[in-house]
């Protein structure tokens, strides 16, 4: 069953077509890639997911309702999360901080009790809470609760911002470049975590990246983007395989093979 179906969709900024009539089928539970060059349009791409751009034309669908016309905050709501290529956190606040600012949307805490400090929001923080380090526990940072974020090792930034991420409750995670810049034993700790996440808490996953050899060792499916078009899919083998996207991408310096 497809979660997420993108029709047709293009971006155009002025003269310039960052994606043209993309077609995709995200099936639910499974990790889907999107690959291709420098300015192939994968991050417009996750843009218009979430609402950030407005597509020029064309739809997408979450379990078959369009996201079209929705706010940022409306699409996160509906449960599409996302992590940046830049890592994005609050380096001044604590680990644990950090993932209860993701949880925001799930409290309906309202400001004057929160001031108040009334027992049942009270009860209510208590709970996030709880669920925060729950979070932290899952992504390997239960030892790090109070430290401030800033603090933190590379590759634990990362994670956190996946827990972040997933404080959202989302069924759908996007995730743009996470092994970037990470070193093997990082990146490997991170290939765990996404399947994991999509084995254990049951959540789909598409990301965005160039680390060809994560890429073709833990998708489902992967789509490839070349100047704004999409010029294959299909599964990893298929895809490691393919004439096209050896020409446009894997043939100048993707690493496709273990
Ligand atoms: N806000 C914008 N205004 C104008 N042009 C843009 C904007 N955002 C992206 N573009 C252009 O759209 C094209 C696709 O860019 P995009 O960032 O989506 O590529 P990408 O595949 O994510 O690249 P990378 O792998 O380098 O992150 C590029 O030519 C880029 O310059």
């Amino acid at each position: 069953m497809n979660i997420l179906e993108v029709k047709n969709l293009t971006k155009q900024f002025g003269g310039l077509t960052a994606t043209s009539n993309i077609n995709m089928n995200v099936e639910k539970n499974s990790i889907t890639a999107v690959i291709g060059p420098n300015g192939a349009g994968k991050t417009t791409f996750f843009n218009m997911i979430t609402a950030v751009y407005k597509p020029t034309s064309g739809d997408i669908l979450l379990n078959g309702k369009s996201l079209i016309g929705l706010k940022p905050h409306q699409v996160s709501h509906f449960g599409i999360t996302r992590t940046f290529q830049n890592i994005r956190l609050f380096n001044d606040m604590t680990v644990l901080e950090n993932v209860m600012v993701g949880m925001h949307q799930n409290l309906k805490a309202h400001w004057v009790g929160t001031l108040l400090q009334l027992p049942h929001i009270r009860k209510m923080e208590e709970a996030a809470k709880v669920d925060a380090y729950d979070i932290l526990k899952y992504v390997g940072l239960e030892d790090y609760v109070n430290e401030n974020a800033g603090n933190l090792a590379y590759g634990a930034q990362r994670r956190l911002e996946i827990g972040r991420a997933m404080a959202a409750k989302p069924k759908i995670l996007l995730l743009d470049e996470p092994a970037a810049g990470m070193n093997p034993k990082e990146t490997e700790r991170l290939t765990n975590l996404i399947y994991d996440l999509r084995s254990k808490l049951n959540v789909t996953i598409i990301l965005i990246e160039h680390d060809m050899k994560l890429v073709m060792k833990i998708s489902d499916f992967i789509y490839v983007l070349d100047h704004g078009e999409l010029i294959a899919s299909g599964k990893p083998d298929e895809i490691r395989n393919n004439t096209r996207v050896i020409e446009a991408y894997l043939g100048k310096g993707a690493v496709a093979n273990d």
